[in-house]
């Protein structure tokens, strides 16, 4: 049995890759395919290029991403959730609530990444949405991926970190700044995977350094979150954390219940009002947009 990591992922095929760097093309065994980009593995050799893989080790974290019909797995094994969003076009402030939560949930950090910051037509309209992420507490870098993507460089070192983002904020434009051979990799990870069939993977992971690696997942418009329930839910509300358990009924939805504790916080302003609209999307208080 060899041991490695997944550094491709599309359907229920896989590329795994040993310490020394040697890629092999892997299905898993059995039927229900539950192996994510940034898997550890064991895997078998069953001919002269495939192989089976046999089984996951323990991850530290999984995200998921979800389209209306299932669940599916995104990466393992990520220390960070980079958001990328930009000036224009506008961006979704509940996809970014729906990343971070999905990131709290697993205890990955977050980096909220504003690209396209050389373009400043909208600047001061996506500046005032990522300050509400600001004030409470996550980190977000102004960046433009077209002039100064390096920028982020240092925000990725050490750690392996996954780039999420709606389509057109800069996602693609950012990982072939960073890593030149990306769309080389691409080619070669499609070709190994689909014998040249033109479909873009689900996740890819690049190497920054020994020890710095970015999982980039293209097409992700929504991040999953039919895995929580509602507790996990508001509990990724980092700034509803005081009110928790201060309601008079334990299972408050925080909807019309009497002596709700977070109500009053929404309404004296304590507690951002846009955020509170999300978490009744969210859990479904309210129609999603
Ligand atoms: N001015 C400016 N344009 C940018 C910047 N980053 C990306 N763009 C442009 O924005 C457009 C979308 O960029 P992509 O990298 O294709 O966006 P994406 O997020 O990968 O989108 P999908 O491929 O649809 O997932 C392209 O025309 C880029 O050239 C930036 O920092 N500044
Ligand atoms: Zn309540």
């Amino acid at each position: 049995m060899m041991h490695g990591r997944v550094v491709a992922a599309h359907g229920r095929q896989y590329i795994v890759e040993t310490g020394d760097g040697t890629r092999l093309p892997c299905f898993p065994r059995g039927k229900k395919s539950e192996v994510a980009c940034g898997d550890e593995v064991e895997f078998a050799r069953s001919s002269a290029d495939q192989g089976v893989i046999e089984k996951i080790l323990p991850r530290r974290s999984l995200l998921y991403r979800s389209n209306e019909i299932r669940q599916k797995l995104i990466a393992a094994n990520v220390d960070q959730l980079v958001v990328v969003v930009a000036s224009e076009p506008a961006f979704s402030d509940d996809l970014v609530t729906r990343a971070l939560i999905a990131a709290e949930s697993e205890d990955i950090e977050v980096l909220i990444a504003l690209n396209k910051c050389d373009l400043t037509d909208r600047l001061a309209e996506a500046r005032r949405q990522t300050a509400i992420f600001t004030a409470l507490g996550y980190r977000v870098l102004e960046l433009s991926a077209l002039h100064h993507a390096d920028d982020l460089r240092p925000h990725l070192q050490g750690r392996t970190s996954v780039l999420v983002g709606q389509s057109g904020m800069g996602k693609s434009t950012l990982v072939n700044a960073l890593i030149p051979e990306a769309r080389a990799a691409t080619r070669e990870i499609s070709q190994a995977l689909d014998s040249g069939k033109h479909t873009t993977t689900h996740a890819t992971l690049y190497h920054l350094d020994a020890d710095s690696h970015l999982i980039d997942s293209p097409g992700l418009q929504e991040f999953g979150l039919g895995h929580l329930g509602r507790g996990e839910i508001e509990y990724a509300f980092r700034e509803f954390r005081p009110y928790l358990g201060q309601c008079r009924f334990r299972d408050c939805r925080h909807d019309r219940e009497p002596d709700c504790a977070l109500r009053p916080a929404v309404e004296s302003g304590t507690v951002d009002k846009s955020r509170f609209a999300s978490y009744r999307r969210l859990v479904g208080l309210e129609p999603a947009p």
